[in-house]
């Protein structure tokens, strides 16, 4: 009862399609309708004669459906047969904040009839919607067709609709629910998400431990806090090892030592709960910084910049253009969480970023399709970072040598911390 009237139209009036054909390009955006469009435009250029269908996650449950999702595209990738290509799609409401519902769309040019049977199996197994696509008529117009499962195992179309072009969002569908799913904005937030996954990642109660025994830190500190922010091999922990030195300093990071023993566990998670963890994270490095600061400066490699850019850039889609305007409330800094006196962001020429890498003996092997994917996550995250406020960054130059770098830094740190 609950699958039918989710799938009546009525439901799904005020949503909006959108399937990610292509990275570099805006992604294909469509609605339903009881009856055609004069402009039935959709999918002509992108579709040659393939079969079409899309699946999406259907729970209430915030984490059931994370899990599933992530799942989700691993089964597919195992199961479906080679020739049919997965791609991200989300269904919205046009600039409303928590409205999508991720899902996957699949152009089968495999013309067998394996991709119908699994996608039967798991529409008979598992939390999903199934929705096949066809074009049919004198002038090629595009349906969907829900599917349904009786009660003697066949898979049958429970609904029909007309799929007819729709508007593109001022907002693009990736960025409407990073509150609360991408970035935390107070611990409590972060919290429950961890609290939810006792049962499933037994891992999450040793760390809610820990958090329950962090240090509570004041908002203002007695010596200046300086955070070293960057792109991996910007030379961050070069500097901090130098600048704790020079300035007689005490060295922290986020996520703290303590955590490491859980920090790979979680990076295998779905982004709702590791964002979660390395936001709390925060928390336990703010409760020592609070507790250092008392006595001598302190120097923070990576804080809640590095938290926050990743994890948008991770979540926004697509171009650069893709990304939240600044001044976005996703670039404010969560008013629970201690505010350092400096944040200094190291930036490099891709180049020599990666020229740094190959020294250090990463990344040789990388594909030039993947190194453009990364080009531009890189510069999603970099972008990010530079938006962030409260406090903001300031972006300082990390190409000339480690000692230069170092006094262009202390005199940074004289001009603003009055050190
Ligand atoms: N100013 C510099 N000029 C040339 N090489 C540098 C400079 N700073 C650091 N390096 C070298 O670049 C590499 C990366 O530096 P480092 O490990 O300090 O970066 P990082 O930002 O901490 O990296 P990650 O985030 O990946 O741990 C190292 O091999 C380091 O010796
Ligand atoms: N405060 C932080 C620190 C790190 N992260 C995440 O970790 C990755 C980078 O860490 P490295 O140790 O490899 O430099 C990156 O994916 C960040 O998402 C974080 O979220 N918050």
């Amino acid at each position: 009862m609950a699958r039918r009237m989710m799938s009546r139209l009525g439901q799904w009036s005020s949503y909006v399609f959108a399937v990610d054909f292509d990275t570099n390009s805006d992604p294909i955006y469509f609605a339903l309708a009881s009856k055609q469009s004069e402009r039935p435009q959709v999918f002509r250029n992108v579709l040659a004669d393939e079969m079409c269908y899309s699946l999406h996650v259907q729970s209430d449950d915030k984490i059931e459906r994370a899990k599933f999702y992530g799942g989700l595209k691993k089964k597919l990738s195992k199961e479906l047969p080679p020739e049919c290509t997965i791609l991200e799609m989300s269904i919205f409401q046009p600039n409303v904040k928590d409205s999508v519902i991720k899902g996957y769309f699949l152009k089968d040019a495999s013309k067998s009839s394996a991709t119908e049977r699994v996608l039967g199996e798991l529409l008979r197994n598992d939390p999903v919607y199934v929705c096949s696509y066809l074009c049919g008529g004198e002038d090629r117009q595009w349906s969907q067709h829900l599917w349904s499962n009786t009660e003697d195992g066949w898979v049958e179309v429970l609904e029909k609709y007309c799929v007819v072009p729709a508007e593109k969002p001022v907002h693009h569908p990736s960025t409407l629910n990073i509150i609360n799913y991408d970035v935390f904005y107070s611990f409590e937030d972060a919290y429950k998400v961890l609290q939810q996954c006792v049962d499933i990642i037994p891992e999450s109660k040793a760390v809610l431990e820990l958090v329950d025994q962090r240090l509570k830190s004041k908002e203002k500190t007695d010596f200046p806090v300086i955070v070293i922010e960057g792109l991996d091999a910007t030379g961050k922990t070069t500097l901090t090892e130098s600048l704790t030195e020079a300035l007689g300093a005490t060295l922290l990071k986020s996520p703290p030592q303590c955590l490491s023993p859980w920090r790979a566990r979680f990076d295998t998670e779905p982004p709702l709960i590791r964002r979660a963890f390395y936001a709390l994270g925060n928390y336990l490095t703010a409760g020592q910084i609070g507790q250092e600061a008392r006595q001598a400066p302190v120097i923070v490699d990576r804080y809640w910049h590095s938290t926050a850019a990743y994890a948008i850039a991770t979540a926004v889609g697509g171009k650069l253009g893709n990304l939240p305007q600044a001044g976005s409330e996703v670039y404010g800094w969560p008013g629970d969480l201690l505010r350092p006196s400096l944040v200094l962001m190291l930036s490099l020429s891709s180049q020599e970023r990666m020229r740094r890498l190959q020294v250090r003996g990463q990344d040789k092997t990388m594909e030039e399709e993947e190194l453009e994917a990364n080009h531009l996550f890189r510069q999603k995250v970099e972008e990010a970072y530079q938006r962030i406020e409260g406090p903001a960054c300031v972006t300082v130059d990390a190409s000339p040598s480690p000692d230069q770098v170092l006094q262009q830094v202390l005199l940074l740190i004289r001009e603003k911390c009055h050190l």
